[in-house]
């Protein structure tokens, strides 16, 4: 029998996050997958592990075996292939080396790493021999190194309170191998909230947005790194799509979700409900 027709377009992106699952549906893969759908880039995801979250906090943690994260990646790669990938909730050292290793095996570019070290409140999510892993093996792999500000602080080995503390930050990391970093502002106070640093060696840049009233900002790391992965997917420069995301994230933090009882997740796809008022029965 004839392969059916494809009725999609005829060339479409493809995009892979390696990150952990968030039951809520606020962060992780649930984030990533939609914010590739977004950009009308296919998504496919490598798991590390399965939270057991909600927008009150993380109750439980499994990881996967190491062994099928580096499965995940192969299977998609050696048949599907992509164009930009992306790092998120690594967990611990053995996951942490193997990405890194099956990255380098698989030769991945156009790498987006989030560094999921420190959640936005200050905690500390990986212990310090995962943390010596993903400095030395996985982070000089990255296009984009998107560090919080807790983050930040650790990898640049100083304190960040100010504009000129993120600069300081983003030209200290690089020295770990990036080919840029973007130093986030969302852990900051008042509009410093909304402005992140970008150093690629050569080009320092503020990158500011409007700061968004919310609380409910679940997700956005999440989103801005998989946003970034969408844009390069889709053959943007690393600056231009870091702007370009930068602007979907502030417009998803618009269309927040005011659900559950406590940090509700950014609104991935309200934007084009909203606007385009598309329906099953129309
Ligand atoms: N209230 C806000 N208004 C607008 N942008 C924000 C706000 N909070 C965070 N951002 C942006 O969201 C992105 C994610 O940053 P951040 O929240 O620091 O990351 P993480 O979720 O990893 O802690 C950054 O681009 C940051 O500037
Ligand atoms: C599975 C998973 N991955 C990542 C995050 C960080 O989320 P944020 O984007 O809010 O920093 C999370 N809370 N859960």
């Amino acid at each position: 029998m004839e392969k059916q027709q494809d009725i999609g377009t005829p060339k479409i992106s493809v995009a892979m996050t390696i990150a952990g699952s968030d039951s809520g549906g606020g962060a992780g893969i649930q984030a990533d997958l939609r914010t590739f759908a977004f950009h009308k880039v296919h998504g496919t995801s490598a798991i590390t592990c399965i939270t057991a979250q909600n927008t009150l906090g993380v109750e439980r943690v499994d990881a996967l075996p190491p062994e099928s994260v580096v499965a995940q990646m192969e299977a998609i790669v050696t048949d599907i292939g992509v164009q930009a990938a992306k790092t998120g909730m690594l967990l611990n050292q053995t996951i942490i080396a193997a990405v890194a290793a099956q990255v380098e095996a698989l030769n991945l570019t156009n790498l987006v790493v989030d560094p999921v070290m420190v959640s936005r409140t200050g905690a500390q999510l990986i212990d310090d021999a995962a943390i010596a892993t993903l400095r030395t093996a996985l982070i000089p792999h990255a296009t984009v190194l998107t560090p919080n500000r807790y983050e930040a602080q650790m990898l640049g080995n100083l304190e960040i309170q100010t504009l000129a503390d993120m600069q300081s930050a983003a030209q200290r990391i690089y020295q770990l191998g990036a080919k840029a970093v973007l130093v986030k502002g969302g852990g900051l106070q008042g509009d410093l909230r909304s402005v992140d640093v970008w150093f690629d060696g050569q080009q320092l840049e503020t990158l500011a947005a409007e700061t968004v009233e919310t609380t409910n900002t679940h997700g956005t790391g999440c989103t801005l790194s998989a946003a970034i992965a969408a844009n390069l997917a889709l053959g943007y420069e690393p600056l231009t799509a870091t702007r370009r995301a930068k602007e979907y994230v502030t417009t998803a933090l618009k269309y927040a979700l005011a659900i559950g009882k406590g940090q509700g997740p950014v609104g991935h796809f309200f934007p084009l409900l909203v606007n385009n008022s598309w329906s099953a029965s129309s």
